[in-house]
């Protein structure tokens, strides 16, 4: 990781990718100079930034900064948390929502950390396979739970826009650890995510 420090690396990236998406616009048939594209390369370079900050943060470190010893040792579940990211493979986005459970082993985490984790391999470049493997393995090796279950569900609009052009399919991914490669929990976990509950 080159920079640690987002500010200072936004300051000294953000030119760079603005003058490149000026020259990509370009060539992709736009008039850079006129009225409305004039500062379209300076957004877009903020816009991809954000969209790809999550190289720059540590999401263990945002675990462990709110790691509460606790005797809870049932499952615990955090649904339906959207999330936006981008395909590695066209930079065009796939968005839908995660689904995380655990069952603490002495701690549990500060529920908001979640989300947050998540955000933050999101927003890199990625495919659903390793973002849900990536956010699993997170949880499984900082907060060391009897068991972690991640599923992403997506819709790729490299599917969508472009390509194959299906509108209504959607991706699954799953991974599953500890008490949760039991197949009694497992169901148990799949049964209160898609249960209605409210
Ligand atoms: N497994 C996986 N594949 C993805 C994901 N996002 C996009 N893809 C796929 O990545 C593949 C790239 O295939 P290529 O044949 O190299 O690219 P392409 O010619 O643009 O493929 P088409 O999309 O079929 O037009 C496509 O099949 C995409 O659907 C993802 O998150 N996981
Ligand atoms: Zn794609």
């Amino acid at each position: 990781m080159p920079y640690t420090n987002f500010e200072e690396y936004n300051i000294e990236v953000a030119d760079g990718v603005k003058e490149k998406f000026r020259s990509i616009i370009k060539d992709l048939g736009e008039d850079v100079t006129r009225e409305g594209i004039q500062k379209t390369p300076e957004r877009a370079a903020k816009a991809m930034m954000f969209l790809t900050q999550g190289y720059h943060q540590n999401p263990a470190e945002i675990l462990k900064s709110a790691m509460f010893k606790e005797d809870y040792d049932d499952m615990v579940i955090v649904k339906d948390i959207e999330l936006y990211s981008l395909c590695e493979h066209h930079m065009l986005p796939f968005f839908g929502k995660a689904h995380i459970a655990y069952i603490p082993n002495g701690y549990i985490v500060g529920l908001s950390k979640l989300p947050r984790i998540v955000d933050v391999f999101a927003r890199r470049m990625q495919v659903q396979e390793r973002l849900t493997h990536d956010i699993l393995e997170c949880i499984n090796n900082t907060l060391r739970p009897k068991g972690v279950a991640v599923v992403i569900e997506a819709s790729h609009m490299c599917m969508m826009m472009r390509g194959v052009q299906k509108q209504n399919s959607v991706t699954t991914t799953s991974g599953f650890r500890g008490q949760f490669e039991k197949i009694e929990t497992r169901t148990e976990f799949l049964r209160l995510i898609t249960a209605n509950l409210g």
